[in-house]
């Protein structure tokens, strides 16, 4: 991690969750509401019929609530079961993920439909949480580093600022599987992703903050959270469980404290 950068670690509860996980949300903001949220942000994206009531829920506490998706159009318009960034808003939700390899691969999303939908969530003043991997044969082919520079070229809007964007590498083939690239690897990628951002955006691109995702878990989160450039994380299944969730939050606190040493 970079220490000027306030980390965040984030929970995608994907397609996970009902009313009776509302207890895992009020627990997860409880948690994050100690002292260690003064350095450190927590955010859960339920799925979208949580999403108001789980603003509702954690309105006093620092836990923050964003979206999985949301329709390139800002608005409202004719398009079924898709939700608008205006929608998400209109929930208190802060933020919303954009072009997780899930919808890439599930719904063909290209990188300009998710540069579309990042444009939406800045229209509505929503961050944008992008997500860019590569697949397990592209890696193979030594081509991670490319797939990646074309997905940050394609998929980021010009306007892309630290206040409105984030970036999550997830390796597609790290996601559910428990395998995660080594600390060296994922320091690599993050080091070249961050100066990619820098050679387009400059100053501003050094403060966008860059997540890693893929089979983050409570025994890995300090190795994986510790790494140069990696300003936090965006975790899947082990974010449905409150204490799991804290435990990869608490990892910070050794973290932080050697940052200041
Ligand atoms: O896709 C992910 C988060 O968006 C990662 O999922 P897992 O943590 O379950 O591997």
């Amino acid at each position: 991690m970079t220490s000027d950068i306030r980390p965040l670690v984030a929970g995608n509860w994907k397609m996970n969750g009902t009313r009776s996980s509302l207890d895992q949300i009020r627990a997860i903001a409880h948690g994050v509401s100690g002292p260690l949220s003064r350095k450190l942000d927590a955010l859960i994206c339920p799925p979208a019929t949580l999403l108001y009531v789980a603003t509702t829920l954690t309105v006093d506490t620092r836990l923050m609530i964003g979206a999985q998706d949301c329709h390139q159009k800002a608005r409202t318009g004719a398009h079924t079961g898709d939700i608008s960034a205006e929608m998400i808003r209109d929930c208190f939700a802060t933020h919303v993920i954009v072009g997780h390899s899930e919808r890439r691969q599930e719904y063909g999303e290209s990188n300009h439909r998710v540069l579309l939908k990042a444009r939406a969530a800045y229209d509505q003043g929503l961050t944008a949480i992008i997500c860019i991997g590569e697949t397990r044969e592209e890696r193979a082919e030594g081509r991670t580093m490319e797939v990646l520079h074309r997905q940050l070229r394609g998929s980021l809007p010009d306007d892309a600022t630290a206040a409105n964007t984030i970036i999550a590498y997830e390796p597609v083939w790290a996601i559910g599987t428990g395998q995660t690239p080594r600390a060296d690897e994922v320091a690599k990628v993050h080091a070249r992703i961050r100066a990619d951002l820098v050679a387009r955006f400059g100053e501003g691109g050094e403060t966008i903050r860059l997540l890693y995702g893929g089979s983050v878990n409570p025994g890995n989160a300090k190795e994986l959270l510790g790494i140069p450039h990696v300003n936090g994380a965006l975790i899947g299944g082990a974010s449905l469980k409150a204490a799991d969730f804290l435990s990869i939050y608490h990892a910070y606190e050794d973290i932080l404290s050697s940052v200041e040493a």
